[in-house]
């Protein structure tokens, strides 16, 4: 796998003016907005409403959980059921590496026991996330043309399914190889990102080439997910991303939310995408279908976005 990927610009959404008082500004950045999503899939978000000690709580309590917690401790929530709440696993392999714990935040949240104040952190982390994906997804909804409500409805996000990954590369344990996690998209409506450093990760562009990620501090890394691909029949697409771990000299944390429909939500393509031109290309699953189609497991929320492709 070449690992080489280029420094190319990554577009730079400000959220405040979304919802500017100004109708002239709330325009401009709409647009920005559209075309971040139609152009990129993925976009950085700054002058969003999350203080910066939210950030920096979570990146420590994530940091304290992986130190301070025995192996055995984590070991606690490697799989058990495919309905887990809490997931926690090694993988040392030439295909991944990577150490994570996974846990679901909506409906309902749920956190380990330890560090003490660790679920705390993480409950104000996923209050205030909440209300940026909300906030972005009446932007969206704007874009496509629709009354700001729209992308709420068509994925029930008011009981959406969201999923809080929060990565260790290299992991407390020997790396094999460079890879830390290999090309995926997610699914979901958006996902975001944050990270405690530079360096890493890497997009595929729609020119299709690889663009390093580097995220201005306290920004978040926006990507559209697999769910809005499909709502949006194509319009929107979620793109492919890898982590490379290099030389596995510096070690990265970050905190990735997957943030999906309702899990008994039926996704298809809006009939408004759909005509002559742009037949319908992709068949409607239920999110909890879609989760399962590549394993049994909700938590792993894995793609299956090319099963639910047509043409
Ligand atoms: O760690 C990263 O930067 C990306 C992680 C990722 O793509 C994921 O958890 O789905
Ligand atoms: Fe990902």
């Amino acid at each position: 796998m070449a690992e080489i990927a280029s420094d190319d610009d990554i577009p730079t959404i400000d959220y405040s003016l979304l919802f500017c008082d100004d109708p002239n500004k709330q325009f401009h950045a709409l647009e920005c907005l559209r075309d971040a999503c139609q152009e990129y899939g993925f976009f950085y978000l700054v002058n969003h409403t999350i203080p910066d000690g939210v950030f920096d709580n979570i990146l420590k309590g994530v940091s304290d959980f992986f130190n301070q917690t025995t192996l055995d401790e984590r070991r606690n929530y490697s799989k058990k059921f495919p309905l887990d709440k809490i997931r926690w696993e090694l993988n040392s392999s030439a295909g991944e590496n990577r150490e994570y714990l996974k846990v679901v935040a909506h409906p309902q949240y749920h956190f380990p026991s330890n560090p003490s104040g660790f679920s705390k952190i993480l409950e104000e982390y996923g209050k205030e996330m909440r209300k940026i994906v909300i906030g972005l997804a009446r932007a969206v909804s704007k874009t496509l043309g629709f009354e700001e409500h729209f992308v709420e409805k068509a994925l029930n996000l008011k009981s959406g399914f969201d999923v809080l990954a929060m990565n260790l590369y290299p992991p407390n344990a020997k790396s094999k190889g460079a890879v830390g996690l290999s090309e995926h998209t997610d699914p979901g409506f958006v996902i975001t990102l944050l990270q405690d450093i530079n360096g890493g990760l890497q997009i595929l562009s729609h020119k299709g080439k690889w663009i390093n990620a580097y995220i201005p501090h306290h920004a978040i890394l926006i990507q559209l997910g697999d769910q809005l691909e499909i709502l949006t029949n194509g319009m929107y697409k979620s793109h492919i991303h890898r982590v490379i771990v290099g030389n596995n000299k510096v070690r990265r944390i970050s905190v990735v939310g997957i943030h999906g429909p309702s899990l008994d939500k039926l996704i298809s393509p809006s009939i408004e995408f759909v005509d002559e031109k742009h037949p319908q290309g992709y068949r409607g699953m239920t999110y909890k279908e879609s989760l399962e189609v590549n394993g049994d497991d909700e938590i792993d929320v894995q793609s299956s976005l090319e099963q639910a492709r047509l043409v």
